[in-house]
């Protein structure tokens, strides 16, 4: 049962602004939000979202990642004069202080944790919280980045203290790295960190040595800090999607969170001055919903950054349809991933390769994924018949169609094939032992093959004896929305109605639970398919070598 999205503002935290001349700080405005949240309420959006009242964290939430002394130093600031205020500006780095900031910083982490108490207490499934000053820069004893408070790791804290949450992921789509974040978790397998960002060789800022690749947790949180860093700009739709099919959604599953945290920043998009790529508003709806099947669907998105006002508006929305279960729109031609993209994928995947088994391997095998995509001038040159067929596609005749599919002895009606082009996967599987490789493989060939075929319709079809259990087929049909805007017919040959329609529904899929290694003695089929196939379609890239 999906019960709603919550939508967390208040417009006092647009109430402070650089009261000087600073470059680095202009573009941090109180437009970001009314803009934000305007667009929300134009689209209809605010209103179709539950609205949760903000409120003031108190000491002890800032403390679950701040120090005494430093909490101390800012409760000073709502008392001192321009002068001081530049004074103790200047200790930090990119940030600035005023008046009523530390109020605002209050609100927005009071604002944070109110999302996350009424999502673990199931009074909504997700939401967003629109706030500012964003967090993911500060750090125990310092400002940074227009930061103040660490909304979101104070959040993943505070979840773990009051609720027992075992496992926290922290998915930061910002174009710049959560530093902040990243230093509060390292040693902490509990909670898994995983940023990418603008990197260009440590010359963008924070320019940090420990934003690269290679830095992946320490201790016992080894492996659970994933650095994606962007060593060029104008990376594009087809690059993100690449990181969440290869590294982070692989990984996601076999972490399998309770909750999935949000560093919401969306400077990651085009237009942006700081973060000058070129992926449109709508990925963000693609990357909210691939990460909606996780967690029992428990996702909380809170504002990081995003400085040109028309695509922050643009991204907000799309993100905001997704939690409210709307279809995202089509992936519009999708090419594969620029070289760059390619090495930094490389070379993640590599350096976790010993922390996560699905990067192992490309996820094991107890199915034989047999893809066959059938276009249009395969189909015409092979398979249809005389011209004159005219028959109107009706179910019957699709499932009657599917039939010969399976058996290769393919019809198809010319009707059928104008309206739309055919993507058939016909996933076979023996039993449902482990669902580490179905779903390793759906994620790590499935859906990057979809999304580049990008057809107008999805026909999943059960076969009998396909023995795949109940929550792996909502996992796939719930992952397999993201595609044709939704249109997703389902043919089933045996009883799975509830938990299909309760997905086609829009509701999350129940988590699979942490998923072990699979035999990597069944790795090959995937392998040997995916570099088959790979010539042809370049999101199932991973490196730029000819077999990786
Ligand atoms: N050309 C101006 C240089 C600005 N250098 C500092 C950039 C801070 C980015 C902050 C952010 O966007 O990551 C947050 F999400 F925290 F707001
Ligand atoms: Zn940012």
């Amino acid at each position: 049962v999906n019960m709603g999205t919550a939508l967390i503002y208040d417009e006092e935290m647009t109430r402070y602004k650089l009261l000087w001349v600073d470059p680095a700080c202009k573009i941090e405005v109180p437009e970001r939000l009314v803009v934000s949240y305007g667009a929300l309420v134009e689209n209809g959006l605010a209103d179709r979202c539950v609205s949760i009242p903000v409120r003031e964290a108190t000491d002890a939430d800032i403390l679950l990642v701040h120090s005494e002394e430093y909490l101390e130093a800012v409760k000073k600031t709502p008392y001192m004069t321009l002068e001081e205020l530049k004074e103790f500006t200047l200790q930090y780095g990119d940030v600035y202080f005023h008046p009523n900031i530390y109020h605002c910083a209050k609100l927005a982490l009071g604002a944070t944790l109110q999302l996350v108490d009424n999502v673990m207490t199931g009074k909504v499934r997700n939401g967003l919280a629109l706030v500012r000053p964003p967090g993911h820069h500060s750090m125990r004893s310092a400002a940074s980045g227009f930061c103040i408070f660490n909304n979101v790791a104070i959040a993943a804290q505070y979840v773990k203290q009051k609720y027992g949450v075992k496992r926290v992921l922290i998915v930061d789509w910002d174009i710049h790295h959560g530093q902040g974040v990243q230093y509060s978790f390292e040693d902490d397998p509990s909670v898994l960190y995983f940023s990418w960002h603008r990197y260009e060789h440590q010359k963008f800022w924070p320019n940090l040595r420990e934003s690269d690749f290679d830095v992946v947790g320490k201790e016992k949180g080894a492996g659970s800090t994933i650095n994606v860093p962007w060593n060029k700009v104008k990376m594009q739709n087809s690059d993100y999607l690449s990181i969440f099919f290869h590294v982070l959604l692989p990984v996601a599953y076999e972490f399998s969170p309770d909750l999935v945290l949000v560093c919401a920043g969306f400077d990651s998009a085009i237009g942006d001055p700081e973060g000058e790529m070129c992926a449109t508003p709508d990925i963000f709806a693609h990357l909210t919903h691939l990460l909606m099947n996780l967690a029992g669907g428990k996702l909380c998105a809170v504002l990081e950054g995003g400085y040109n006002l028309k695509s922050l508006a643009q991204s907000v929305c799309q993100t905001v349809h997704s939690l409210l279960g709307d279809p995202a729109p089509r992936p519009a031609n999708l090419e594969g991933p620029c070289n760059s993209a390619l090495e930094s994928l490389q070379c993640v995947r590599s350096a976790h390769r010993k922390y996560w088994s699905c990067l192992k391997h490309a996820g094991s095998l107890k199915y034989t994924l047999i893809v066959n995509v059938l276009s249009f001038s395969t189909i015409r040159e092979n398979f249809i018949k005389d011209a004159d067929d005219k028959d109107a596609v009706t179910l019957s005749s699709l499932i009657a169609l599917v039939d010969k599919m399976e058996k290769n002895e393919v019809v198809l009606t010319r009707d059928l094939l104008y309206s739309n082009l055919f993507f058939y996967i016909s996933v076979l599987s023996q039993g449902c032992s482990d669902a580490s490789g179905f779903i390793q493989a759906v994620l790590g060939l499935l859906l990057p093959l979809g999304y580049e075929y990008d057809p107008s319709l999805v026909l999943l079809v059960q076969t009998p004896g396909s023995g795949i259990c109940d929550s792996v087929w909502q996992q796939l049909t719930g992952l397999l929305q993201g595609l044709a805007q939704g249109h997703i017919l389902v043919l089933m040959q045996r009883t799975c109605i509830d938990p299909t329609c309760s997905s086609l529904l829009g509701d999350a899929a129940p988590s699979l639970g942490q998923l072990h290694a699979a035999p990597p003695e069944d790795v090959e089929a995937v392998e040997n398919l995916r570099q088959r196939l790979k010539a042809d379609w370049k999101l199932l890239q991973t490196t730029d070598e000819p077999d990786d």
